[in-house]
């Protein structure tokens, strides 16, 4: 099978990787174009345009940094909606809020394409390793198609329902992430602070009830300082935004999500978004008493 992929960031690279190394063809656009160049040494053809892409693809796949992305992608000159018609799948995998995905769905169904969002749990690691969560919601019949280009990217795959609950379901789990960093980096900062060994705290937290990857994958960086980018903090602070908002909507008070907000906030002003989202972990410290200031 034959698909276009858009977006070469961080996630979007590994899982195209991940689609020739499975054996298909791929066509890929990234908006800054040099980007492409390393997937065409691993065979993927490049396109000149979203919308050459999808004049060549019958599946095209999205991974973009936001709902701005997402939408100029989509709707900008020689976007998407240029190319799309009957026959023409779009995939968005992107972590957008649910009017953004509503608003690309309605729009590729009215010129007679089918549409599929499909936000993913993971991050760089999973993703180069074909490890992803898959929340997809949309067109079923879809979804059921697609499910080899599912396997080759994730480890499971969920069908929620229809277009949005995708979104939902991603913006949920990413609300939560956010808090939990936040609390963890409160806990290494405490134990700092009040003189206990961090990595020691690390190796208790790993052995009971909270045990999870991300404090073991993360924590150890942290106490150093260290913060490679696999999930940059101006995309979670993006997320817990959107989350945020999906709480007014639903009038569901959130006030540890909000104070995390606070500090990713803080962190993206300061020059910190591009760092990976544990990076907050400086604006805990500056405010607390352990540790060098920002
Ligand atoms: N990193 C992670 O751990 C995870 C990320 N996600 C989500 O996946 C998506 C991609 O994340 P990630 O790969 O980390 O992000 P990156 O920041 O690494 O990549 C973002 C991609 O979006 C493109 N882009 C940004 N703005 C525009 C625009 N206006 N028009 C066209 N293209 C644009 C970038 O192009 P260019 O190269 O030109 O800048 C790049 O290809 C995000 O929605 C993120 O929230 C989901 C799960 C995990
Ligand atoms: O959206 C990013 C999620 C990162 C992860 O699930 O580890």
């Amino acid at each position: 099978m034959e698909v276009g992929f858009l977006g070469l960031g961080i996630m979007g690279k590994a899982m195209a990787l991940n689609l020739l190394r499975n054996g298909f063809r791929v066509m890929v656009w990234n908006r800054t174009r040099s980007k492409c160049e390393g997937l065409a040494e691993h065979g993927a053809s490049i396109g000149e345009s979203p919308a050459a892409v999808v004049s060549m693809s019958k599946y095209t796949i999205a991974m973009l940094a936001d709902p701005s992305a997402a939408l100029s992608v989509v709707f900008g000159k020689d976007g998407v909606l240029e190319q799309i018609c009957d026959g023409k799948s779009y995939i968005d995998m992107s972590t957008v809020d649910a009017d953004t995905s509503s608003k690309i769905s309605e729009e590729i169904t009215k010129k007679g394409g089918r549409f599929l969002e499909a936000p993913v749990s993971g991050s760089k690691k999973p993703a180069e390793d074909g490890q992803l969560i898959i929340l997809a919601a949309g067109e079923k019949a879809l979804y059921d198609e697609v499910i080899p280009f599912f396997d080759a990217l994730g480890k499971k795959s969920f069908f929620l329902g229809p277009v949005g609950n995708g979104a939902k379901m991603k913006l949920v789990v990413n609300m939560v992430m956010g808090s939990m960093m936040k609390a963890l980096s409160e806990g290494l900062s405490l134990a700092g602070s009040s003189g206990l060994n961090q990595q020691t705290l690390l190796d208790v937290m790993d052995l009971g009830a909270i045990a999870n990857p991300m404090f073991r994958q993360k924590g150890p960086a942290m106490i150093q300082g260290n913060y490679p980018p696999a999930f940059p903090l101006k995309h979670q602070q993006k997320d817990i935004r959107l989350a945020l908002a999906l709480g007014d909507e639903n009038a569901v008070p959130m006030p540890v999500a909000a104070a995390a907000n606070e500090d990713f906030k803080r962190a993206r002003s300061l020059g910190l978004g591009d760092l990976d989202f544990s990076a907050v972990h400086e604006i805990v410290k500056a405010t607390g008493s352990w540790g060098d200031a920002v």
